[in-house]
């Protein structure tokens, strides 16, 4: 295995493979730290952790583990994947995870680069911007766990890191690979060895990470990986995953627990004309929904049901005032990770899942080690197949794919792309 890659959710963590695998990688995620050893025939793995909100000294602990494992079956340059829309709290998780990782690497530069144009993240000024608006307008201002308010990445990671804060402006990412990587070691020795690079199209990334390619840490988006594989692979690539792929037939479900804008969209159009059941925050916190009640429900119906306790900012803070954040947040992902396991138990071969911690969960609580990467349903969801199980899934990020995304999710796990 020549690239190590930490992701610091599930969903991100397809989004990354899905990046590598079609810049012909042989790529393989891992939910959690492996056991046993890599298999021996891929280019990069993912350690999808669950590491995005938990508390830092937890996210930093996993994500050394994570590094020492990847190291160990022989990495040669580490990723770590945060999100497009740097989701974090002022406490972290990104810069003191960066930091531990420098630090156990031995080393003190790493490029910070969130950009994604292929889902309209960019960056510009060091500043992030979601499609034409900074991120702190962009509606992340409400996310339910790691509201987003101010748009100037340096300043956020600065809050984050005991490291200086770099930048590389667009106009000299312009100029292409040579004059980045002089820019990046320009300000590493200026005493700012944490490089927010800004890169508003892919032809940007792609040339940042030909200047990455003796850093032996690159952090960002699934974006700026898009110049990594060429650094690594000779002209030997492997077949893309839209060959290879066969899909499942048989039931379906659809589970919601992202409350952003588009997944919320997509339910809209999903529930008009399919059968689809909210499921409240009252619901769970007072055991009124179970899953056995819920999967009960889905398994019987007509068509493919979708559960979701997506809702607006105000209903989700509500909620939250009421019973904690943390509390009820963990009473809805233990709720879908059980209503998954009942489901499969049911019979169910393909399950779309909308948001990163809700799809963290239900990984884990189905207890999937190992996922292979198929073909790309929207920029930043592939269909990933669960080895050894008869079992395919999307990953979906809460604000990813357009509003038609759960009917082309279906279509594509079950082999119709
Ligand atoms: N009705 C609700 N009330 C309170 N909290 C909710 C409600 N619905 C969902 N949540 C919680 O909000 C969080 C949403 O996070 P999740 O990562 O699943 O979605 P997202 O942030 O939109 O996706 P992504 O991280 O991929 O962008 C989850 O922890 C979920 O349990
Ligand atoms: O980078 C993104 O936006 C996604 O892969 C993600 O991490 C959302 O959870």
């Amino acid at each position: 295995m020549k690239l190590g890659c930490i992701g610091d959710d599930f969903t991100g963590s397809s989004d990354l493979a899905n990046v590598l695998a079609k810049e012909g990688m042989r790529v393989t995620q891992f939910t959690g730290v492996p056991r046993g050893p890599a298999p021996a025939d891929i280019d990069a793995g993912v350690v999808a952790l669950k590491s995005r909100t938990i508390p830092a000294d937890e996210a930093v602990q996993l994500s050394l583990e994570a590094l020492d494992w990847l190291r160990a079956q022989g990495c040669e340059q580490i990723f770590f994947k945060y999100c497009s829309t740097f989701d974090s709290t002022p406490e972290g998780n990104i810069g003191p995870v960066i930091d531990a990782l420098l630090d156990r690497l031995g080393t003190e530069t790493a490029i910070v680069c969130p950009a994604f144009p292929a889902t309209g993240r960019s960056v510009y000024q060091g500043h992030l911007f979601v499609n034409d608006r900074l991120l702190s307008d962009s509606g992340m201002e409400n996310h339910p766990l790691t509201p987003m308010t101010d748009a100037d990445i340096r300043r956020v990671l600065a809050r984050q890191t005991r490291r200086g804060v770099g930048h590389v402006p667009a106009s000299t990412v312009f100029e292409g690979a040579e004059a980045i990587g002089d820019a990046v070691a320009a300000e590493a020795g200026a005493g700012r060895p944490l490089v927010v690079v800004d890169a508003i199209r892919d032809a940007d990334l792609r040339q940042i990470g030909r200047a990455a390619r003796d850093l032996s840490l690159v952090t960002g988006g699934s974006g700026v990986a898009l110049g990594l594989p060429a650094n690594h692979l000779g002209t030997d690539r492997a077949v893309p995953p839209s060959e290879s792929w066969t899909g499942l037939s048989g039931p379906a479900a659809l589970l919601a627990g992202s409350a952003s804008r588009m997944t919320r969209a997509q339910i809209a159009r999903w529930a008009d004309g399919n059968p689809a059941r909210e499921i409240t925050a009252d619901d769970v916190m007072q055991d009124r929904v179970t899953p056995d009640t819920a999967a009960a429900e889905a398994l019987s119906c007509e068509g493919t049901m979708l559960l979701y306790s997506s809702a607006d900012p105000e209903t989700v803070k509500d909620a939250q005032d009421r019973y904690g954040r943390e509390v009820v947040a963990g009473r809805l992902e233990a709720f879908f990770a059980a209503t998954a396991r009942k489901l499969v138990e049911g019979g169910v071969t393909r399950l779309v899942t909308a948001g990163g911690e809700t799809s963290g969960a239900v990984v884990e609580g189905l207890d999937i080690t190992t996922l292979r990467i198929g073909p790309e349903i929207a920029p930043g969801v592939p269909a990933v197949a669960a080895e050894g199980r008869e079992l395919v899934l999307a990953l979906k990020s809460g604000n990813f794919g357009d509003e038609d995304f759960f009917a082309k999710a279906l279509a594509t796990l079950e082999g119709r792309t």
